[in-house]
C-alpha cells in the first residue's frame, strides 16, 4: 500500500507518523492520498474552498487531476483524537456502505495533519439522497 503521504522525508518521521503508517497498512479499503496532492486539489487549503466546519474540524472542498470532486475534512489541531483514534475511526467508516451515506474514499496522516476525504456531495444532494424519488 502506498504510504507516501507520509511525506518524502523518511528523517522527519515522528514516532507517532511511523506507528500510523505501519497501521495504515491493514487499511486495505481506503486509498491512502499525499498531503501534496492534498494541497493541489484544495489549491492549498484556500479560504475560498473552504465549505464547511464540523466536531472534525475544516472541510474544504477539492479537485483531483482525474477531475473528480472531493470534501477535504482536516482534523482541527485542539482535537484530541490521536492517530490510533483517527485510524481506527477509518476502519469503521470503510466499513459502512450504505446509499445514504456519504463514501470515505481517503485518508492522509501528514506530520501533524489528520486528513479524511470523501465524495463531494453538491448542495441538495443530501435531500435527494435521503427523499429519493420523492423530491422532483
Ligand atoms: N462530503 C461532503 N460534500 C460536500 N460538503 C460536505 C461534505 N462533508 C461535509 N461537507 C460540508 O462541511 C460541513 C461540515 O461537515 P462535517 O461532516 O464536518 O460536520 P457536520 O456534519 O456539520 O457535524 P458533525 O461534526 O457533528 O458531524 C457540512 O455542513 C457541509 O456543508
Amino acid at each position: 500500500m502506498n504510504c507516501s503521504c507520509f511525506g518524502s522525508s523518511v528523517v522527519h518521521r515522528k514516532k507517532g507518523d511511523v506507528r500510523a503508517e505501519r497501521d495504515l497498512e491493514g487499511l486495505a479499503k481506503v486509498k491512502n492520498f499525499k498531503y501534496n496532492e492534498l494541497r493541489t486539489a484544495t489549491n492549498n487549503f484556500h479560504p475560498s474552498n473552504k465549505i464547511g466546519r464540523g466536531g472534525f474540524g475544516t472541510v474544504y472542498k477539492g479537485i483531483l487531476k482525474n477531475g473528480i470532486q472531493i470534501a477535504v475534512k482536516t482534523l482541527s489541531a485542539e482535537s484530541k483524537q490521536g492517530v490510533h483514534e483517527f485510524l481506527t475511526e477509518i476502519d469503521t467508516i470503510s466499513n459502512v456502505k450504505h446509499p445514504n451515506l456519504v463514501a470515505l474514499i481517503g485518508c492522509c496522516v501528514h506530520e501533524t495533519n489528520r486528513i479524511l476525504i470523501y465524495e463531494y456531495l453538491e448542495n441538495g444532494s443530501l435531500d435527494r439522497a435521503l427523499l429519493g424519488g420523492l423530491k422532483s
